[in-house]
């Protein structure tokens, strides 16, 4: 499904990350692990054509991540910082808003929020509005709209950000859910328990450490 061989990235004279290469398969997950500044999320922005790798190669189901048809779309989701939240919305709107862009099927739409919400401990809070939420919830809502569309493709930096190690523990459970229901998971973390309870195989940026 993800293929990279010796991607780089330089810009302006800066290497963001060194020659790197992966390989994961459906029903894979991966951690990218290394220090600090190490190349992490902009390996996670070369999977999800954001940026384009100065060497080396990137196929996303044989595909170029950087095509953006609906097809490609479809099949990568992606969270790289906090996504884009309105004002005006509540929890519980944000998740159907997302989950009624990708199904058609009123039912579908019902159960992909409600198992979302339960999923990751937001059912309580679904009535609120983005800035009532504490920086761990809002942690768990912004991976909550991940979650309530379709991918074959999950590509996460540092989920584990801001998580008590309960809540830590429900986006585990939420990830190895994807990953056994066929999806390539690949998260960059500086979290041991994420990686050790979540990858398949891990991936050092730098030296191990
Ligand atoms: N737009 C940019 N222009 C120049 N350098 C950048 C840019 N974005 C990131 N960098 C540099 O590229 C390197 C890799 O950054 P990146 O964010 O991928 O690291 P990371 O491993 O995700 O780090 P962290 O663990 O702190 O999140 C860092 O040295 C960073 O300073």
């Amino acid at each position: 499904m993800i293929d990279v061989t010796d991607v780089s990235v330089r810009s302006s004279g800066i290497e963001l990350l060194p020659a790197t290469s992966l390989q994961a398969g459906a029903g894979q997950a991966v951690a990218i692990r290394g220090r600090n500044g190490s190349g992490k999320s902009t390996l996670l922005r070369v999977l999800n054509g954001s940026y384009v790798p100065t060497t080396g190669t990137v196929a996303v189901a044989g595909r170029d991540p950087r095509v953006r048809d609906a097809r490609s779309r479809r099949r990568t989701a992606s969270m790289i910082g906090l996504p884009p939240m309105a004002l005006d919305l509540t929890v519980r709107d944000h998740v159907e808003l997302v989950a009624t862009t990708w199904y058609d099927s009123a039912d579908e739409i019902h159960d992909k929020v409600e198992v979302v919400l339960g999923l990751l401990d937001l059912t309580s809070l679904e009535a609120r509005f983005p800035h009532e939420l504490s920086s761990g919830q809002t942690q768990l809502f912004g991976l909550s709209l991940v979650l309530a569309r379709p991918f074959d493709v999950l590509l996460l930096d540092e989920p584990e950000q801001r998580l008590d190690p309960e809540r830590l523990d429900l986006v585990v459970a939420a990830l190895r859910d994807a990953r056994d229901a066929g999806a390539t998971v690949v998260v960059a973390t500086h979290s041991e328990a994420l990686s050790n309870q979540l990858a398949d195989s891990v991936v050092w940026l730098g030296a191990p450490g």
